[in-house]
């Protein structure tokens, strides 16, 4: 039994929380608001992120950040992109010796470009972190909770450590494979949420399923191009955090991405689409840093940078697809990994 402490007690903290403690894990939960806490405490239930769920009475969840966290062996970050750098930075102060951080969550800093595990690195002392492992894949809280089959990948580029994160999760409903490409693992986590986003304006415009699985194909030819560029394996690409992740997100009415999408598609503001929400849509921001890093990479992103006009410079969604259909004819293959 190892003692684990999640952070972030929204729909995919409670949800790998619950493998945890299905796993025999000594698992307590970090909600920052006490209310949150003393809910999953009495009552079981997550009722904000994930209603209808009962959640594992062994799962304990604590307000208190340096409680939540007393003697811990290893650490799973869960909150949105925008929250790393604030709780990393907080841990400083709080532990007392090395642990082995996981992080799931799916983003990319804008102007700085970072990924999760470089922002983290940067923010927590290094004699406080034995390593930080990324796991990832397709994987939708709702029927993680359900415990319906699940795939993802944990990601080091040390072996030793990426075990440790799938021998500490693995179940018989919740697969884990390692991997030691973490850029190609961070960037494909990141990156399809542009593309799920993409997908549903697609169909919230009412286009088909020729048009999804343009998205899908062409999006992920343009995550590993910019992976590629950034010294990914191209391989990753094609695996779980790549293409499955993809698929799911583009694909899944769970999906937050999709589902904002899809709203934007039928004619919404992106404003009233995110108070709508009401969870973290990690696509709007990650497509800004993606945008930037396309630049910075010299790397063509044609959807992203389409996402990117109806997002922040008020195009309009059918005038976005114009403009991908209407670019200069192309070789397929030829242009996968190359720059053209
Ligand atoms: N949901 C899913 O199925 C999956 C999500 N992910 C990724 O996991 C990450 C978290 O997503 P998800 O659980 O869906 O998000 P939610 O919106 O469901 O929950 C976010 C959680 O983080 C807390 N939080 C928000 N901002 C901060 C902050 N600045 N500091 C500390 N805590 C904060 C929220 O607290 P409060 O309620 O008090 O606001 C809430 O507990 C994202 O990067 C997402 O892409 C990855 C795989 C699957
Ligand atoms: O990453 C996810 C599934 O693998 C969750 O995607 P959404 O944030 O779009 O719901």
């Amino acid at each position: 039994m190892t003692k684990v402490t999640v952070l972030g007690a929204g729909s995919w903290g409670t949800a790998l929380a619950t493998v945890l403690a299905d796993n025999g894990h000594d698992c307590t939960i970090w909600a920052r608001r006490p209310e949150q806490a003393e809910e999953i405490n009495s009552r079981h239930t997550n009722e904000r992120y994930l209603p209808g769920a009962l959640l594992p009475e062994n799962l304990k969840a604590e307000a208190s950040l340096e409680q939540a966290v007393d003697g811990s062996d290893v650490i799973v970050v869960a909150v949105p992109t925008t929250g790393i750098r604030g709780v990393c930075r907080e841990l400083n102060n709080i532990l007392e010796k090395p642990v082995l951080f996981a992080h799931v969550s799916k983003g990319i800093e804008p102007d700085s470009l970072k990924r999760i595990s470089e922002m983290m690195a940067e923010e927590i002392r290094e004699n406080l972190r034995q390593g930080i492992v990324v796991l990832s894949g397709p994987s939708h809280a709702e029927e993680v909770i359900l415990r319906h089959p699940t795939t993802v990948t944990a990601a080091n580029e040390d072996p030793e450590l990426a075990v440790r994160i799938q021998d500490l999760f693995m179940n018989r409903v919740f697969r884990v494979y390692t991997n030691d490409d973490v850029i190609g693992v961070e960037i494909g986590g990141a990156l399809k949420n542009i593309i799920a986003l993409a997908a549903g304006v697609s169909d919230g415009l009412g286009y088909g399923d020729n048009a999804k699985a343009a998205l899908i194909t062409r999006g992920l030819a343009e995550i590993s191009r910019l992976g590629v560029a950034m010294g990914a394996n191209p391989m990753t690409f094609s695996g779980l955090t790549g293409l499955g992740d993809l698929i799911v997100t583009c694909t899944s009415v769970h999906s937050r991405n999709w589902r904002a999408g899809n709203m934007l598609g039928k004619g919404m503001s992106l404003d009233e689409v995110l108070e709508q929400m009401g969870m973290v849509v990690e696509g709007v921001r990650t497509t800004k840093a993606a945008r930037q890093l396309a630049e910075s990479c010299s790397v063509p992103m044609p959807i992203t940078q389409a996402l990117y006009s109806v997002l922040f410079e008020g195009a309009e969604p059918r005038k976005a697809v114009d403009s991908l259909m209407g670019r200069l004819k192309k070789h397929e293959i030829e242009d996968l990994f190359g720059m053209s």
